[in-house]
């Protein structure tokens, strides 16, 4: 098995720092770079690694991994090979086929660069997102060219697994047809619903539920970095585009002319709404669940509402914290107009009872 035990990784947003974090946890040494020198700061601060000196390496790291917007990828690639600064290269641009081409066009050598795309991230970009966990049990796309030594598709193999994540070998025009499919067209989607909410007034707005917010938690993302994937990826996003509009415009001609007959209908769905729906439930349930089996962290919610004061929060963290339960995760949702909020906490499944009861002794209410 090839042995990682230093790395160098460039780009030190949300998807470099967590690779970093997931490398340093398993004892590798990282060297990390930014361009920008407060995102190079903060993922230091973070535990991501030392900076990445100037100079020429004394020898070599086991692997660089180039984790910056697809179009910076082909130039990164060839300057860490031209400065020698790792035996293996590889990156986590979410787009392939056009970078391989750049690569090859930018002169880089391809028997050391093999690609590859992690299939985990989140709508907030930078290393104030990023997580040592972010990739635990997630898929990871690993599309080397004809041209790779094998010794180095081993190297990206394992810092793969040492990310807790599952190899998926995949020719990089796949690839792209795939993730069209599953993530960048999804993306566009969900823009689409969110940029509706522009036209709602507050009082619309305050009845949104967990559902809207499901639907558009991905419309976050950096409209600049999607601008790049997508257009990266421009035809077969459009091609899976166009086939969901076609959907879309079946489903509104069909409502339109049931608004138009009156009185909702007691009668079945027309085919182009009933059919869209059945075959949305088909869709969703063949979306497979994580992998990685026990590595994969399953926490359990435990959900509290608290009032919209100051030190609200810190009061529940030390409570939670004088239990003897450590919180892995929390994420607050807000009551629109009211008082107060909802702090989901993520904890050990076996330590959920127990918190709850503590808290409930306190005087919260937990849910
Ligand atoms: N955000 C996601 O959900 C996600 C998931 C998987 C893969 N990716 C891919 O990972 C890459 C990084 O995305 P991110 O979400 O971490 O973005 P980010 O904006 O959080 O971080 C990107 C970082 O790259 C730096 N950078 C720019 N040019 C560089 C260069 N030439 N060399 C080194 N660093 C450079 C930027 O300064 C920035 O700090 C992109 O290619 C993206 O397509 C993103
Ligand atoms: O936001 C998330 O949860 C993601 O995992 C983001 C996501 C995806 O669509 O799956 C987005 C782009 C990437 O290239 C990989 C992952």
């Amino acid at each position: 098995m090839a042995r990682i035990e230093r790395a160098v990784v460039m780009g030190a947003g949300l998807v470099g720092t967590s690779i970093a974090l997931a490398l340093r946890e398993n004892g590798t040494r990282v060297a990390i770079s930014d361009p920008d020198p407060a995102a190079l700061r903060l993922s230091c601060e973070l535990g991501a690694g030392e900076p990445l000196g100037e100079d020429a390496p004394a020898r070599p790291a086991d692997i660089a991994v180039v984790a910056a917007p697809p179009s910076a990828v082909p130039a990164a690639v060839r300057s860490a090979q031209d400065r020698g600064l790792a035996h293996v290269y590889t990156d986590a641009a979410s787009v392939k086929d056009g970078v391989v081409a750049a690569a090859e066009r930018a002169g880089c050598d391809m028997a050391t660069f093999v690609p590859g795309h992690p299939m985990a991230g989140g709508e907030r970009s930078g290393p104030s997102a990023a997580r040592a966990d972010l990739f635990l049990g997630r898929s990871w796309a690993l599309c080397p060219t004809g041209k790779a030594d094998s010794g180095a598709v081993a190297a990206v193999r394992e810092v793969i697994r040492l990310c807790g994540a599952r190899p998926v070998p995949i020719d990089a025009a796949a690839h792209d047809r795939a993730v069209a499919l599953v993530s960048h067209a999804p993306h566009v989607a969900a823009a689409a619903v969110a940029a509706r909410l522009l036209e709602g007034d507050d009082t619309a707005l305050s009845l949104a539920g967990q559902g809207v917010r499901d639907v558009t938690r991905i419309a976050a993302g950096d409209p600049r970095l999607w601008w790049e994937i997508l257009s990266h990826n421009a035809g077969p996003v459009a091609d899976v585009l166009e086939a969901v509009s076609a959907d879309l415009s079946a489903s509104a001609a069909a409502l339109r002319g049931a608004a138009a007959e009156g009185a909702a209908s007691t009668g079945p769905a027309p085919e182009a709404v009933g059919g869209l729906l059945e075959r949305g439930v088909r869709g969703r349930g063949r979306v497979p669940g994580k992998h990685g089996g026990g590595r994969t962290p399953e926490y359990a919610v435990v959900p509290v509402l608290v009032p919209d004061e100051p030190d609200a929060l810190g009061r529940l963290f030390r409570t939670a914290g004088e239990s003897g339960v450590n919180i892995e995760d929390v994420r607050l949702d807000h009551s629109y107009g009211l008082p107060m909020g909802v702090a989901q906490l993520s904890v050990a499944p076996d330590a959920a009872e127990r918190l709850a009861s503590v808290l409930r002794e306190r005087g919260y209410s937990v849910h």
